[in-house]
């Protein structure tokens, strides 16, 4: 495009930014890819649809049904969520969803969306690759005062990627604002236990963040918001937070255990040297810490019991279920840190799987509320269990699973590290006071 053209076009558009962006709408211009971008928009940009919601930006229809968006000053309270960037830039989607055949757009909040995880889970989202091609997406980005220049940058790198179903971005930090009308929230930020923390202590200082965020999310988003927790320890959390938000439904509650179930099959895949996408019916019970129970019970290679396939039951009983346990802690040594870019794979598995029918015959973990479970798993709790999903966002745990006693004893330890870390944020779940008397080896898989 000439520069001359883009000069023009960029005088219209520049308005919609918001004084603090200017410097990036500036910057932005000067790159050949944005500058087709923005003119782009501005050929197919009219009046903002009611859905997109942008107090500070009103938009007028000029003779060639152009928008011409004009700023109306507005003081931006400390902490309020914000459209970012070219995603200030508003634009009829409606007209869009009917020409292209798009669905409503979505509202996804994301916490920590300044780290490692996030960093790899956003590209996907934004690219269509987990909720489909067909459907536009809002990404509302939770940080703290820690990391507003980190978010800004991932802000930055979304607007850069220019992908078309990505129709708005906001960051903020204040989880009443940012959580605003989410239909997802996918909860990731959380404390990272350091050296010589006590689980006790994690559990307080994270539970506290979980305890916040179940209001905000209680108080502000959409009534069946379906919320995934990733932040560690991702069970007892998701407790808390389902615990604060008592306005939606407890079966929308969900810890991520998908990443352990996906390391759980390809440790099978390779012993039985399948591929593993032969590997079905992969249950993870439990906790997402080393006493999770990874079952071979009812897991299938082939559609055959994986004790028909694998002979060796010593090695699936000790070395398997161990190496499930404490991959994480493993890849760290490996790594320096934490897997992120399998944990981002498997929310994208874990969403899509409450997304898509399941296969006939087959299962996802997922960490849910176990109110109602058939297996005897005490109540109250949020534990690893079967599920199965008709691909409308909800789930049924699956009955049709056998039980021998390794499985039993294993799965009443992982229980009883659960009722453990209930009773020591009973202060965070209003169940009154805290009292941690965890036993000893209860570790993060990360941890060892
Ligand atoms: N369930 C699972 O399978 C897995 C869970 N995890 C867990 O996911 C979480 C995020 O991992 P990852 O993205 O790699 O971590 P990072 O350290 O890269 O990012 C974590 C984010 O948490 C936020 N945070 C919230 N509260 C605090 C606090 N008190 N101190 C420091 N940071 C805080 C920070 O953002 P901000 O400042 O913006 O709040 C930070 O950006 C961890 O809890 C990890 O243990 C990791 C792997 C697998
Ligand atoms: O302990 C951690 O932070 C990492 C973790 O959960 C995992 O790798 O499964």
């Amino acid at each position: 495009m000439a520069v001359a053209e883009l000069s023009t076009s960029f005088t219209e558009t520049a308005t919609c930014f918001r004084s603090s962006q200017l410097s990036l709408s500036s910057s932005s211009s000067s790159s050949s890819s944005s500058s087709s971008r923005f003119s782009h928009h501005l050929r197919r940009s009219f009046c903002p649809s009611p859905r997109t919601r942008n107090p500070t930006i009103s938009c007028s229809v000029t003779s060639d049904q152009v928008q011409t968006p004009t700023v109306v000053q507005a003081e931006t309270p400390k902490g309020k969520s914000e459209c970012y960037g070219v995603f200030c830039l508003t634009y009829d989607l409606k007209a869009e969803e009917e020409t292209k055949s798009w669905k409503k757009l979505i509202n996804i909040a994301v916490s920590g969306a300044a780290g490692m995880i996030s960093n790899h889970l956003l590209f996907k989202i934004a690219s269509g690759e987990v909720f489909g091609p067909d459907q536009p997406v809002a990404l509302k980005l939770l940080g703290s005062e820690r990391s507003v220049q980190a978010l800004e940058g991932v802000a930055m790198e979304l607007e850069d990627s220019l992908f078309p179903l990505l129709r708005e971005v906001s960051i903020g930090t204040d989880p009443y604002e940012v959580f605003q009308d989410a239909e997802w929230a996918l909860l990731i930020g959380a404390k990272p236990r350091g050296p010589g923390m006590e689980r006790a202590d994690l559990l307080d200082i994270n539970g506290q963040i979980f305890a916040e965020q179940g209001k905000a999310l209680n108080a502000s988003a959409s009534p069946n918001v379906k919320v995934i927790v990733v932040g560690n320890p991702c069970n007892t959390n998701a407790l808390i937070c389902m615990k604060n938000a008592p306005n939606i439904p407890a079966k929308n509650f969900h810890a991520l255990t998908r990443l352990d179930e996906n390391r759980a099959k390809c440790q099978l895949a390779l012993k039985a040297g399948v591929f593993y996408d032969q590997v079905s019916n992969m249950t993870i019970w439990g906790n997402h810490s080393t006493t999770q129970v990874p079952d071979f019970l009812n897991a299938r290679i082939k559609g055959l019991p994986v004790k028909e396939v694998i002979k060796d039951h010593k090695w699936l009983e000790e070395e398997f279920t161990e190496k499930v346990q404490k991959r994480g802690g493993v890849l760290i040594q490996k790594w320096g840190r934490s897997s992120a870019a399998s944990t981002a794979v498997s929310i994208v598995d874990a969403i899509k799987s409450l997304i898509t029918p399941t296969a006939e015959g087959d299962w996802f973990s997922s960490g849910v509320y176990t109110n109602g479970n058939p297996y005897g798993i005490a109540e109250d709790i949020v534990f690893s269990m079967p599920c199965r999903s008709k691909g409308d966002g909800d789930y049924e745990l699956v009955k049709k699973v056998i039980f021998d006693d390794y499985l039993l004893k294993r799965i009443k330890k992982s229980e009883a590290e659960l009722l453990a870390e209930k009773r020591c944020v009973a202060h965070l779940t209003g169940e009154g006071i805290g009292f941690c008397d965890l036993p000893e080896d209860t570790m993060l898989p990360g941890e060892m």
